[in-house]
C-alpha cells in the first residue's frame, strides 16, 4: 500500500533509501513519535507527506519559513494533494475558503502547513482547538526541528511553544532534521515532548560533495579563481550546454551585488539574490535560475531553503559561514542527484575576523538583554570555531564534518582537497601564514583557538549579527537601542584596543551585517563613522519620519525607506564623524518640529537619542564652521517637506508658511561668516536660508551659494517695504486654495498607477512627509535609485527581512540637471499636488483667502516622475536581457533619460512617450550593451 501511494501520489517507483522507507513505516504505525535525522536532500519530506496522504484526517506541519511552506504546498498541490498553508499572507478570501474546508464535518485538506509564530497565535487557537476536540489531526510535524534548539545553529525561540502544543494534541510526533548533532538531537526530543521516540539517524557522510578551501587573501585575483572554479564545475570547459548550475554565498547584500557583476564581465552571466530586493525582483531572478537562464545566483544566506533543485554542481561560499552546521546545511544544496559537485569555500582571515566580532557583539547583547547567561550562550561560539577549524586545519574535510555531527570519520575517497593533496593544503596554509605574519609583523599573537580569545567571548545564545528567520525584533525600545549603543562601543573599543596592539593602527572598519539597510554601507568615506553609528542615526531618522508621517498612514517601511535617502544624502556630504552626527540630529529634531503631535519622551528638552547623539556631537558652534565648510544645518534643509525654492517655484509649499517664515524672525543661525559681520533683513535671511536649502538639495556641498534668481530677489525687495507680497505668489495661492478645500488627489497620480510608479505609499508625498507640493529637490528624489525600480517592480514587501531594504547606490548628485529643472520651474505652471490630510489640515488653519479657488487651472506638463516612469518602463526590458553592465547604470541611463524629456519647453504626455521610445530604441540600435556612461554622451544630440 506504501509503494502504491508512493507511485499514484507522488510518481516515485521506490522509496530513496531503506532509511526512507523505514522512516515511513514507523510512522504510518502511529504507535510512536519519530525522531528524524537525514542529511540534506534525503527526501525527508515525504517522511510525513506519504503518511499524511494515507491518515485519517488532517497533518499539522510547523516549519520555519513562509516561503518554505510556499514552496511544499505549491509542489504537493502540483501532485494533486490537499494541501495548504494558514499565514499572514495569506488573502482574506483563501483564508477564509480554508477555514471553512478545516470547520466542516470532513475536511479536504490533508496537509496544512504552518509556521511556529502562528501555531501560537491567539487568532489560530479556535481553529486548532475546533480540530483537536473533533479528532480530526492525524499528525504533528517538526520540520527543521533542529530550531528549537538552544544549542542549534538556528534557534528559534517559537520553536519552543512546540512541546506543549504537542502535549495539548495528543497525536503522533514526527521531527525532522538535516543538522543535529547528539546535543541538539538530544534538545530536539526533549523541548518537543517526544515520548520516547523512534529515531532515525543517518551518517552526514555525502560521498559526490567534494570539499575544499582556497584562502582567498593569497591569490592574484579572486574573482578569476571564481570564474575558473565555476566555469570547471559546471563542466563548460569541455561541456557548454550542460545542465548545471550553481550557488556562490555571500554574506552581505552589497557583496552580492558587486560578485555577480564581477563574474559576468567575466562572462558568466551571474544575478544577485538577497533580502535587500523587492520581492518580484527575488521570484524572478530565483526563477530564472531554477530555469537555467541564470547559472550562478550570487546569494545571502536568505536564499536556499526550500530550494530543490537537483543538478545544483556548486556551492561557493566567498565569505565564511557563520557555523559549521550552517555550512554543512548550505553546501548541501549542492549535488541532490547524487552527482559529483563541488563545495568551496574561499577563506580569509580578514573575514574570520569580521565574522568572530559580529558573532561577539551580538551574543554580548542578546546576554545583556536577557540579563543572565546560559549554558548554551557558547554554542555559537564552538559552532563558529568548528567551521574555522574546518577551514585551517590539516585533515579530511569530511571527517571534520562528520565529527562535528557526531559521526565517526567516513572513508572521503579523495573528495576533499586534503585527501586528495595533502601536500597542497599544507603549501597553501604555510604561504597563508607567512602573508598573515608579513602583515600584522609586530601585531600580539593571537591567543585561543584560531587566534580566538575564547574569554571575550563569554558565550551567546543564539545570534550571531546575521541570522536565517526573520525573527521580529520589535518592542525593541529606545532604552534598549541606548544600551546597545553603549554596549556596541564599548566592545568595539575594547576590540579595536585589542587588535590594534602594536600593528600601528590597522584598518579597523567594521563591516555591515547581512541586514544592513544603509546606503554605502561598507564605504568608509567618512573617517572614524562606524557602521553602527549610521545604523544609530538611521534609526533616529526613521523614527522621526515615522512620526511625521503617520498622518498620511506611511508604514514603518516606508519612513525606513526615506530615512535611508537622508541619512545617505547625510553622509555623501559629511567629511567628519561628528559633522554627519550632528548634522544627522538637526535633520531629526528638525522633522521632529514639523511632527504634529510629537510622541518623543523629552528629557530635559531633549529626547533620549538625541541627547545620546548630541554627547557625540561637536559643539553648537560647528553649525557656523558646518557652513564654512560646505554644509547646510538642516533647520534649513527641510530636506523631507517640500522645500520652497524661492516665489514662483513650481509646486513650492505653502504661500502663508513661506511668507510667515520670511517675514518672520530668522530660520536659523548665520550662514556664512560675512552674514554674521552684517546680518541681513529677516526677510532676506529666509530667502537666504531657502537659497541654501536649493544648493544643500543640489548637492554642491563644497561652497553655500547665497545667489537668488531674480524673482527671489524681488521678492526680498517686496517683502523690505511692504508685508503684502502675496502677489507673488499667485500660483501657489491657487495651489493652496484648492489643498485647503480639503480634495485629496489632484493631480496625484490613481492608486494603482500611484503604486506602481512606487508613490504609494512613500511616493511623491511620503517624501514629502506631508509638507506640501513638490519642488525641484523633491521631483529629484522622485527619480532615485528606489523609486526608479519601483516603477516597475512595485510589490508589497512584507517579511521584516524584506522591510529591510538595502539601497546599494550613491543617489547621483544630479546637479546640473537639478538647475535646469529650476529654471524650467520657474516658468511652468505649478501641478495640482494632492497632500496628506495632516498637512491638509495645517494648512486650513492658515486660509484667509477661498476665494481664490475659482482661479483657473493651468495644464499640467509631465513632471519629472512622470518621464521617469514612462522611461523606466521602456528601458527594463533592456535591463532584463542584460544590456547594461550593472544596475547603477540603469539607473544613472533612466535618470539622464528623464531629465533630458523634461527639460526645456514642457511636452505632454504622449510626446514624451513617443521620445523615450524612439531615443532608448535608437541608443540600443547603436550601442550593443550599455558599458558606462560615456555611452549616452550623445543622446541629447541625437534628441534635438
Ligand atoms: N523516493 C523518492 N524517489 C525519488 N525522489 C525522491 C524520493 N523521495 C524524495 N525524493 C525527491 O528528493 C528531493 C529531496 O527531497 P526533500 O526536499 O524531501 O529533501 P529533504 O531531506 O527535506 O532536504 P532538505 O533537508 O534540504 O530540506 C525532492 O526533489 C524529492 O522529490
Ligand atoms: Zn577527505
Amino acid at each position: 500500500r506504501l509503494k502504491e501511494t508512493l507511485k499514484t501520489h507522488f510518481g516515485f517507483e521506490n522509496f530513496r533509501s531503506k532509511l526512507q522507507e523505514d522512516v515511513v513505516k514507523a510512522v504510518v504505525k502511529r504507535d510512536r513519535d519519530v525522531f528524524v535525522c537525514m542529511p540534506t536532500g534525503a527526501g525527508k519530506s515525504l517522511c510525513y507527506q506519504l503518511p499524511a496522504v494515507l491518515a485519517q484526517g488532517i497533518t499539522l506541519v510547523v516549519s520555519p519559513l513562509i516561503a518554505l511552506i510556499q514552496d511544499q504546498v505549491d509542489r504537493l498541490k502540483s501532485l494533486n494533494i490537499p494541501a495548504c498553508s494558514i499565514n499572514s499572507k495569506l488573502p482574506v478570501g483563501e483564508r477564509r475558503l480554508i477555514l471553512a474546508d478545516l470547520g466542516s464535518s470532513s475536511p479536504k485538506l490533508k496537509l496544512l502547513y504552518i509556521t511556529p509564530e502562528m501555531v501560537a497565535s491567539p487568532s489560530f487557537q479556535p481553529c486548532l482547538t475546533g480540530l483537536c476536540s473533533r479528532g480530526l489531526l492525524s499528525y504533528l510535524a517538526v520540520d527543521e526541528a533542529h530550531c528549537v534548539s538552544q544549542w542549534g545553529h538556528d534557534f528559534r525561540p517559537d520553536y519552543l511553544k512546540l512541546g506543549s502544543l504537542r502535549a495539548r494534541l495528543g497525536i503522533p510526533c514526527l521531527a525532522l532534521t538535516a543538522t543535529a548533532p547528539k546535543n541538539v538531537q538530544d534538545d530536539i526530543v526533549k523541548s518537543l515532548c517526544l515520548s520516547s521516540p523512534l529515531s532515525f539517524v543517518s551518517p552526514v557522510f555525502r560521498s559526490n560533495l567534494h570539499y575544499d578551501v582556497i584562502f582567498r587573501e593569497i591569490l592574484p585575483n579572486p574573482y578569476v579563481h571564481l570564474y575558473a572554479f565555476i566555469k570547471k564545475a559546471l563542466g563548460q570547459e569541455n561541456r557548454p550546454n550542460s545542465q548545471g548550475c550553481g550557488i556562490v554565498y555571500c554574506r552581505t547584500r552589497e557583496g552580492c551585488e558587486s560578485l555577480a557583476y564581477q563574474l559576468t564581465k567575466l562572462g558568466i552571466l551571474a544575478k544577485a539574490y538577497h533580502a535587500g530586493l523587492k520581492a518580484g525582483d527575488r521570484t524572478e531572478v530565483q526563477n530564472e535560475w531554477m530555469q537555467g537562464k541564470v547559472l550562478v545566483i550570487v546569494a545571502t544566506i536568505s536564499f536556499g531553503m526550500g530550494v530543490d533543485k537537483a543538478t545544483v554542481r556548486f556551492v561557493a561560499h566567498w565569505n565564511l559561514p557563520k557555523s559549521l552546521a550552517s555550512y554543512y546545511q548550505e553546501s548541501g544544496r549542492a549535488g541532490r542527484d547524487g552527482l559529483p559537485s563541488w563545495c568551496r569555500i574561499y577563506y580569509s582571515p580578514k573575514d574570520k575576523e569580521q565574522i568572530s566580532f559580529l558573532i561577539r557583539k551580538e551574543v554580548k547583547r542578546r546576554q545583556e538583554k536577557r540579563g543572565c547567561e546560559k549554558d548554551t550562550d557558547r554554542a555559537a561560539i564552538t559552532d563558529f570555531e568548528a567551521m574555522v577549524s574546518f577551514c585551517v586545519q590539516e585533515g579530511c574535510r569530511h571527517a571534520a564534518i562528520s565529527r562535528f555531527f557526531g559521526n565517526t570519520a567516513p572513508s572521503c575517497a579523495g573528495a576533499c582537497d586534503f585527501c586528495r593533496n595533502p601536500k597542497a593544503v599544507r603549501a597553501q596554509l604555510e604561504r597563508a601564514t607567512a602573508l598573515s605574519t608579513t602583515t600584522q609583523a609586530q601585531s600580539e599573537a593571537p591567543k585561543g583557538a584560531f587566534g580566538f580569545q575564547p574569554d571575550l567571548y563569554e558565550g551567546g545564545k543564539k545570534g550571531y549579527g546575521f541570522e536565517r528567520y526573520d525573527e521580529s525584533e520589535s518592542g525593541r525600545g529606545e532604552d534598549d537601542s541606548t544600551k546597545r549603543k553603549k554596549e556596541f562601543s564599548e566592545l568595539f573599543r575594547k576590540q579595536m584596543g585589542l587588535r590594534k596592539a602594536g600593528d600601528g593602527g590597522r584598518q579597523d572598519f567594521v563591516p555591515p551585517d547581512a541586514s544592513c539597510p544603509l546606503r554605502d554601507a561598507s564605504s568608509q568615506k567618512v573617517p572614524g563613522l562606524t557602521v553602527k553609528a549610521r545604523e544609530h542615526c538611521l534609526s533616529l531618522l526613521q523614527e522621526a519620519l515615522y512620526g511625521q508621517q503617520r498622518a498620511a498612514e506611511t508604514s514603518r517601511s516606508d519612513s525606513l525607506a526615506a530615512a535611508v535617502d537622508v541619512e545617505h544624502e547625510v553622509f555623501v556630504s559629511s567629511k567628519s564623524s561628528n559633522l554627519y552626527k550632528a548634522a544627522i540630529l538637526k535633520k531629526v529634531s528638525e522633522l521632529k518640529k514639523t511632527t504634529p503631535g510629537v510622541e518623543t519622551t523629552k528629557v530635559g528638552g531633549e529626547s533620549r537619542p538625541e541627547r545620546e547623539l548630541r554627547q557625540e556631537a561637536p559643539p553648537s558652534s560647528s553649525s557656523v564652521s558646518e557652513e564654512l565648510l560646505g554644509f547646510t544645518p538642516a533647520s534649513e534643509l527641510y530636506s523631507m517637506k517640500r522645500k520652497r525654492v524661492g516665489a514662483g517655484q513650481r509646486g513650492s509649499s505653502d504661500p502663508f508658511q513661506a511668507a510667515r517664515d520670511l517675514l518672520g524672525p530668522p530660520v536659523c543661525g548665520p550662514g556664512s561668516a560675512e552674514m554674521k559681520s552684517t546680518p541681513p533683513p529677516p526677510v532676506t535671511r529666509g530667502i537666504q536660508a531657502r537659497a541654501s536649502a536649493v544648493s544643500a538639495s543640489s548637492h554642491s556641498s563644497s561652497k553655500v551659494d547665497w545667489g537668488l534668481n531674480r524673482r527671489q530677489q524681488k521678492l526680498a525687495e517686496a517683502a523690505k517695504t511692504s508685508h503684502n507680497i502675496s502677489q507673488y505668489f499667485p500660483k501657489e495661492k491657487q495651489q493652496w486654495t484648492l489643498e485647503s478645500d480639503g480634495k485629496e488627489g489632484g493631480d496625484q497620480p490613481s492608486a494603482p498607477a500611484a503604486e506602481a510608479a512606487g508613490a504609494s505609499p512613500m511616493g511623491s508625498e511620503g517624501r514629502g512627509a506631508g509638507a506640501g507640493g513638490g519642488d525641484s529637490k523633491a521631483e529629484v528624489v522622485m527619480i532615485s535609485d528606489d523609486d526608479a525600480e519601483e516603477q516597475t517592480r512595485a510589490e508589497p514587501e512584507s517579511t521584516t527581512e524584506q522591510n529591510k531594504r538595502e539601497e546599494e547606490e550613491a543617489t547621483a548628485p544630479l546637479t546640473s540637471q537639478t538647475g535646469d529643472v529650476e529654471e524650467k520651474r520657474d516658468s511652468s505652471p505649478p501641478p495640482k499636488r494632492s497632500r496628506s490630510a495632516g498637512g491638509s489640515s495645517r494648512r486650513v488653519s492658515f486660509n484667509p483667502t477661498p476665494q481664490v479657488r475659482a482661479l483657473p487651472q493651468e495644464p499640467s506638463p509631465v513632471t519629472l516622475k512622470e518621464a521617469a516612469d514612462v522611461v523606466v518602463r521602456y528601458l527594463d526590458p533592456f535591463y532584463t536581457q542584460g544590456k547594461f553592465a550593472s544596475k547603477e547604470l540603469f539607473k544613472a541611463f533612466a535618470r539622464y533619460l528623464s531629465h533630458l524629456l523634461t527639460e526645456g519647453r514642457s511636452r505632454g504626455r504622449s510626446q514624451v512617450r513617443a521620445q523615450a521610445k524612439a531615443l532608448i530604441n535608437s541608443f540600443f540600435s547603436r550601442v550593443q550593451r550599455c558599458e558606462s556612461e560615456a555611452d549616452w554622451k550623445d543622446l541629447r544630440r541625437a534628441r534635438s
